[in-house]
């Protein structure tokens, strides 16, 4: 079936400041995918606590949150089938060194510096997607996206009952 999908990718400060790294990733996006929105922005620390919320607990929190602050990031919402899996198998796993190893080729792998700086964001459900990219494009129609647009009506239906 076909399974049109957006999802939210981010690139990371350090990642951002690296002229050569922004080329390559924007040309990879280009060829996977279609671009509906992208701006570099200066996330707040108000924005990166909302988007890390989940991890509010986590031993790491105050260091991610310190290091999304730290500079630009790139943000992108990217469409294509299966987006969502294709974009975190391109991002590769969460910890670089494990992506050193299993996947040298992938995004992390190439560009990541530590757990922490691992270079990349990618949402990780078509919920994620929808919350993290009214955070960063308030400003986004989703509405205009056919196939999320069914998803955001169920949500709200099932908020509303
Ligand atoms: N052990 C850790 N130490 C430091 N930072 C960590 C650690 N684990 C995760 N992080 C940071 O928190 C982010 C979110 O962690 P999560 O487990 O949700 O990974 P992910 O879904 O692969 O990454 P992301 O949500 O950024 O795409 C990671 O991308 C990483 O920057």
């Amino acid at each position: 079936m076909y399974n049109m999908e957006i999802t939210l990718a981010l690139l990371k400060p350090h990642i951002v400041r690296n002229t050569y790294a922004v080329h390559q990733l924007k040309a990879q996006m280009e060829s996977n995918f279609n671009i509906l929105a992208a701006k570099d922005l200066r996330v707040t620390k108000e924005l990166s606590e909302c988007f890390y919320v989940e991890h509010k607990d986590k031993f790491f929190y105050y260091r991610l949150t310190s290091f999304m602050q730290s500079g630009f990031c790139s943000a992108f919402i990217l469409q294509s089938e299966s987006c969502i899996q294709k974009w975190r198998q391109l991002m590769g796993p969460t910890k670089v060194f494990k992506a050193v190893y299993t996947d040298p080729n992938c995004i992390r792998a190439l560009y990541g510096l530590s757990d922490t700086r691992n270079a990349c964001h990618g949402s990780d459900s078509t919920v994620s997607a929808l919350r993290e990219i009214g955070i960063i494009f308030p400003e986004f129609d989703i509405s205009s996206v056919n196939n999320q647009s069914k998803v955001i009506n169920k949500c709200v239906h099932i908020k509303k009952a």
